[in-house]
C-alpha cells in the first residue's frame, strides 16, 4: 500500500482515548486552501452567513428532495479522476435534458487560429447550451443539483461557469483536449460531467493519460491500412480509460494538479456517439466566483446540523473557503471506531499502516478518507490520537496510472 510510516508513543489511559474518540464517527474535513485554490481568495468572495442569502428551504419540502446517495469511485489518482454511479436520479436529468427547449447551438472551441469553423468541426461537432443566470438561481431542481456539485467537488459554490447542457448525434465527438488553458486566461482546474442518457453505443468519455500522443489529432493507419483520424484510433481499446455515458453517472476529475498547474494528463476526449445519441451536463469549476450567483441556503447540507442530511455520509458545508470546513456524520461505523481503538492499544499516539496491520478495515477507512477529501492515497499517513485527525501531507507525485488487469473500475464500460 502507498500509505505508509509507523511510529507508537506510550501513554494515557484507555477512558480517555475513548472519549477522545467519540468524536471519530464524525469527520471534520478542513481543505486546505492552497490546495484547491491557486493565488488568493478575492476578497469580495462571498462565504455562507454572508448578505445575499436566501431563507433557508422548510424541512418540510427538504423531505421532498432526493438526495445523493451515490459512492465515489476513484478511477485515478494522478490525475484525479472519479465516477458516481446514480449521482442524479433519472428525473433529475430529464429536468436537465428539459430546460434546453430547442435552444442547442455549435459547440465552439477557444480557438486563434484562421478558418474557425472547420477547424471546430475537426475538433468538436456536437451541440450544447449554456444555463442563464435566472435558471441557475431560481429552478429549485437546477440549483440543488448544481450545489450537490459543488459538494461533491469541495469547490465553493460561485467558483464555476454557467451549466452546459451537450448533445451529440451520431458521429459527433469532441477530440484531446484540455479543459483548462491558463496562458490564455482560462483556468478550470475541475470539471463534472454528468450522463444525462445511456447511450446505445459509442460516446465514452476517455481519457488516453500515457497514450496521449496514439490518440492525438492526427491521421494514422490502423492494421486494416484504414486511415483514421484522432480519437477514432483510441476509443476502441480495451486498454485506454474509457467512461461509458450511463443515466446519472457522474465523473469528477481535476484538470490541474495538487500544486496548481495545469495536469497535461487530464487531456481527454468524447468519443464519437456510434448508435443513439448522447446528452450531458457539465460544470467547469473555477479558482474564483465566476458568475457572482449566490445559491439559497438548504439546511440539510449547509451550517452545523440542525436537519437530518438526505442520507448517512453525506457532506455537510460549515464554510466553503478560507477556510473550507466540512463535516461528514457517520463517517465511521462502531466496528470501525473499535478497530482504530485497538490499534492504538496503550499508545497515546501512534501511526498506523497497511503493511503493519494487514487490517482490511483500516484499509478501507483509509480509502474512504481520501476518497472524501478528492486526494490521492500517496498524500498522507495515518496517525491515531486523541482526538483522533488525519494529516494531509506529502504530496508526492508519484504515479498510479490506471491499469485495467489492476482490478480497474468494474464495468465501466457497460451500458
Ligand atoms: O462529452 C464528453 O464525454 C466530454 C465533453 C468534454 O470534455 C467537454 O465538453 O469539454
Ligand atoms: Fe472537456
Amino acid at each position: 500500500m502507498p500509505w505508509k510510516t509507523a511510529s507508537t508513543q506510550q501513554g494515557q489511559g484507555q477512558a480517555a482515548r475513548n472519549a477522545g474518540y467519540v468524536a471519530a464517527a464524525v469527520a471534520v474535513l478542513a481543505v486546505c486552501a492552497g490546495v484547491w485554490h491557486k493565488g488568493a481568495t478575492p476578497a469580495s468572495a462571498p462565504g455562507p452567513g454572508e448578505t445575499g442569502r436566501q431563507t433557508p428551504i422548510p424541512s418540510a419540502a427538504l423531505a421532498a428532495l432526493p438526495s445523493s446517495p451515490s459512492e465515489w469511485r476513484v478511477l485515478s489518482e494522478f490525475p484525479r479522476i472519479y465516477v458516481a454511479d446514480g449521482f442524479l436520479s433519472h428525473q433529475e436529468c430529464d429536468v436537465l435534458r428539459s430546460q434546453v427547449a430547442g435552444r442547442l447551438e455549435p459547440a465552439k472551441v477557444v480557438e486563434k487560429e484562421e478558418n474557425k469553423y472547420d477547424q471546430q468541426a475537426k475538433v468538436r461537432n456536437n451541440k450544447q447550451i449554456w444555463l442563464n443566470r435566472t435558471e441557475e438561481r431560481d429552478l429549485p431542481e437546477v440549483f440543488h443539483i448544481l450545489k450537490r456539485m459543488h459538494r461533491a467537488a469541495l469547490i465553493p459554490e460561485d467558483d464555476a461557469e454557467a451549466l452546459q447542457i451537450g448533445h451529440y448525434s451520431v458521429e459527433e465527438k469532441y477530440e484531446t483536449h484540455q479543459d483548462s488553458d491558463p496562458r490564455s486566461g482560462v483556468a478550470r482546474p475541475a470539471t463534472m460531467i454528468v450522463y444525462l442518457n445511456d447511450v446505445e453505443e459509442g460516446g465514452e468519455t476517455l481519457f488516453p493519460l500515457s497514450h496521449r500522443r496514439e490518440c492525438n489529432m492526427r491521421w494514422r493507419r490502423d492494421a486494416e491500412g484504414n486511415q483514421r483520424f484522432g480519437i477514432q484510433n483510441c476509443c476502441d481499446r480495451e486498454d485506454l480509460l474509457r467512461i461509458s455515458a450511463k443515466k446519472g453517472r457522474a465523473v469528477l476529475f481535476f484538470n490541474h494538479d495538487m500544486g496548481g498547474d495545469r495536469d497535461i494528463l487530464a487531456e481527454h476526449a468524447a468519443c464519437p456517439v456510434k448508435q443513439g445519441e448522447k446528452w450531458i451536463a457539465q460544470r467547469w469549476f473555477r479558482y474564483q466566483p465566476y458568475q457572482r450567483l449566490i445559491h439559497p441556503l438548504d439546511a440539510r447540507f449547509d451550517g452545523l446540523p440542525l436537519v437530518p442530511t438526505g442520507g448517512s455520509r453525506e457532506l455537510r458545508v460549515l464554510s466553503q473557503k478560507a477556510p473550507s470546513v466540512y463535516l461528514i456524520e457517520d463517517f465511521l461505523g462502531e466496528e470501525e471506531v473499535q478497530l482504530l481503538l485497538s490499534l492504538l492499544g496503550d499508545a497515546r499516539e501512534r501511526w498506523v499502516s497497511h503493511e503493519e496491520t494487514r487490517s482490511s478495515v483500516l484499509n478501507a477507512v483509509v480509502k474512504r478518507m481520501h476518497q472524501a477529501v478528492r486526494l490521492p492515497e500517496t498524500a498522507a499517513s495515518l496517525r491515531l490520537r486523541a482526538p483522533g485527525t488525519r494529516e494531509i501531507r506529502d504530496l508526492s507525485r508519484k504515479r498510479n496510472r490506471f491499469d485495467p488487469s489492476d482490478g480497474g473500475p468494474p464495468d465501466l464500460d457497460d451500458t
